[in-house]
């Protein structure tokens, strides 16, 4: 929070301070009165957070304002009889940085008419620009694999994983662990996979691969639908990862329809809203490579169909665990009961997972969900932040011998899988 936050908040003052005569010229007067306001509010919050400020409760009267403030009034209930403060250095990490994100939003809900300015459009979409040659590598492979008809098992399991290392390397591309800095993919996504596995710690990919192609088979004579939920996280590389991985699921028929959850507002930087996934479609649509474009109008279609549904409830933007879900948000996860199989992609999602407690390295992941089995899960997450679960005895210990800063860089990686499934 001393280092990265205050880094982030700076990057979105100066983006804004470059285009301050677009809002001008956009909006005249009125523009650059907007601009003026927001300017002055995100300083107040920056000033607040390098301060170690109270937090303070929110005063934007939007969905989940009320939801917020009841959250800030019950850490200040449980802080009773210390003289310990709410405030940005002593609550917990989780909170403070989702309250971060959440103020951001409450300075834009405040400057209308520039309310629905997405602060870091401009990192995201860089992220996809400069990710080009290997996002064409990976439409150009899609395409070539659909084309073939019938991949025998073992192939499909080949490729199936593939596919699945390809979107848990690209959660590297993250751009609140970076601070905002550009962290495209620049390598081909399919040669360095070897080099990688190494990298993989926990390795639950057979589960995934069991549970659906036992379904595909039983789908002959029982099952109707295989339903794959994705809990999405950034937008740029990643996404486009996480949609491949999806044309495959229903070109192989290991899944028959695919549910994204994105998020209602600009969130940790570079995470995915709906804008984010309208814009990457237009672009491989008219991108002049052929493979891109065909990927573009296939998604896009996709979409019209049903086959890919998009959702966004305010839950994955609120500051809870995922163990109180079916508490705070009862209809989500009623909902999330509905898949056959829920991939959780990234690091802010595991910490939310498993509550951000400083769990020991062999705590069972089972254990640390703390009760929250909508349905068969896996954590698909490069490692960012300071805990994990479900290691072998040492395992944690044996990587921190060789890379000290293993938690904190994003070069490690899990499939973690929590549920059962049904054997053919
Ligand atoms: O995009 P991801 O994989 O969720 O990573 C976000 C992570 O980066 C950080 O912002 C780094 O500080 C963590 O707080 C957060 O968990
Ligand atoms: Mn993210």
């Amino acid at each position: 929070m001393k280092n990265r936050a205050p880094q982030i908040l700076i990057k979105v003052i100066n983006t804004l301070q470059q285009h301050k005569n677009e809002f001008f010229e956009k909006l005249g007067e009125v523009g650059t009165e907007a601009e003026k306001k927001l300017l002055s509010l995100l300083s107040k919050l920056l000033n607040e957070l390098q301060t170690d400020e109270p937090l303070l409760p929110l005063t934007d009267n939007w969905v989940d304002t009320d939801i917020w403030n009841q959250y800030l009034k019950y850490h200040h209930s449980l802080l009773n009889e210390t003289n310990k403060k709410i405030s940005w250095f002593q609550s917990p990490w989780l909170y403070v940085e989702c309250y971060m994100y959440r103020r951001i939003h409450e300075a834009l809900m405040l400057s209308s008419p520039i309310s629905d300015l997405d602060v870091f459009k401009e990192p995201k979409e860089q992220n996809f620009l400069e990710s080009q040659e290997a996002i064409r590598i990976l439409c150009s492979y899609l395409q070539g694999l659909n084309k073939i008809e019938n991949l025998d098992e073992n192939q499909l399991k080949d490729e199936f994983f593939k596919l699945l290392q390809i979107s848990l390397w690209g959660n590297k591309c993250d751009l609140s662990l970076s601070g905002g800095q550009s962290s495209s993919q620049t390598s081909s996504p399919l040669t360095v996979l070897e080099d990688l596995k190494p990298f993989i710690l926990v390795n639950n990919m057979d589960y995934l691969w069991l549970l659906l192609i036992n379904r595909k088979k039983m789908r002959q004579e029982t099952f109707s639908v295989t339903r794959v939920d994705f809990v999405l996280d950034n937008a740029g590389f990643e996404l486009v990862t996480d949609l491949v991985m999806a044309d495959f699921l229903l070109a192989s028929k290991l899944a028959t329809e695919i549910h994204f959850h994105g998020k209602s507002i600009p969130w940790y930087v570079s995470d995915t809203n709906k804008n984010d996934i309208n814009w990457v479609i237009e672009q491989l649509k008219a991108a002049n490579t052929k493979c891109m474009s065909e990927c573009g109008i296939n998604w896009e279609d996709y979409f019209k169909k049903h086959s890919w549904v998009y959702h966004d409830h305010m839950f994955w933007t609120l500051p809870y665990e995922y163990c109180a879900m079916s508490q705070v948000a009862p209809d989500l996860y009623a909902e999330l009961q509905k898949s056959n199989l829920i991939l959780f992609k990234g690091d802010l999602n595991y910490r939310k997972l498993v509550g951000d407690r400083k769990w020991g390295f062999t705590v069972p992941f089972h254990q640390a969900l703390n009760g929250f089995h909508p349905a068969p899960l896996c954590s698909i997450r490069t490692v960012k932040a300071e805990v994990q679960v479900g290691l072998a005895p040492g395992q944690g210990e044996q990587v921190a011998v060789t890379d000290p800063q293993w938690m904190n860089t994003g070069k490690y990686g899990i499939f973690q899988f929590d549920g059962h499934f049904d054997l053919a």
